[in-house]
């Protein structure tokens, strides 16, 4: 089996995140995309919308689609969760031939201070999805992305159209109420 894990906060989830992981699905070799909020992200220091919401948003806009697959794992732990062991729970359940890990080029800057980087390159190819603003230095395999939206706008605005139609007014209603 091949895998593309796409690891994220998630909060909230945008149009971004739904065209990376349609044109992960269309143009990697995968069989599955795995998509895995997280508790909170090592570089993080706090979450908005509680990991259980974030999980529930997913499921719900992923929940036709058999190729994307929703991991609870990092949620599970409770507590922050590094790729690498988000990497090595994925090896044991699926023993995947192949796994992509997708970031966004705003990642890449820092990605060499990930925990076990040199390890976690061993184990995972870096896909690196193309974002406004971040430039890709080095040789990665890219996704065009060109939705230019984060979450952090989000939390600070209601941009309707930027949402995903079928969570959208949970998530207006859970920032902006
Ligand atoms: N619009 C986008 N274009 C390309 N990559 C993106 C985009 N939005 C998010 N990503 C990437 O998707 C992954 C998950 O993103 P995340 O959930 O942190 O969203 P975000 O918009 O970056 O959030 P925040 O503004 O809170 O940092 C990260 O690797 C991020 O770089
Ligand atoms: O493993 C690490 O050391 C590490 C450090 C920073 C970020 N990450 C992961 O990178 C992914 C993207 O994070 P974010 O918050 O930008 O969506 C998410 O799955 C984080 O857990 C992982």
């Amino acid at each position: 089996m091949r895998i593309a894990i796409f690891g994220g906060s998630f909060d909230p989830p945008h149009k971004g995140h739904l065209q990376i992981a349609k044109i992960a699905l269309e143009q990697l070799d995968i069989d599955y995309l795995i998509i895995v909020p997280t508790y909170l992200n090592p570089f993080k220091h706090h979450f908005a919308a509680p990991p259980t919401l974030r999980l529930r948003w997913l499921k719900k806009i992923f929940l036709y689609q058999k190729r994307v697959k929703i991991c609870d794992f990092e949620i599970r732990q409770g507590r922050v969760t590094y790729a690498i062991e988000t990497v090595t729970y994925i090896k044991k359940r699926f023993a995947p031939k192949k796994i992509y890990y997708i970031i966004g080029s705003d990642n890449l800057e820092k990605l060499h201070l990930w925990k076990s980087y040199k390890k976690l390159k061993k184990e995972v190819e870096f896909v690196v999805a193309t974002r406004k603003g971040f430039k890709i230095k080095g040789d990665f395999k890219k996704l065009l992305v060109d939705i230019p939206i984060s979450s952090t706008q989000l939390r600070q605005k209601p941009i309707k159209r930027f949402l995903p139609p079928i969570v959208a007014n949970e998530i207006i209603r859970f920032y902006h109420s």
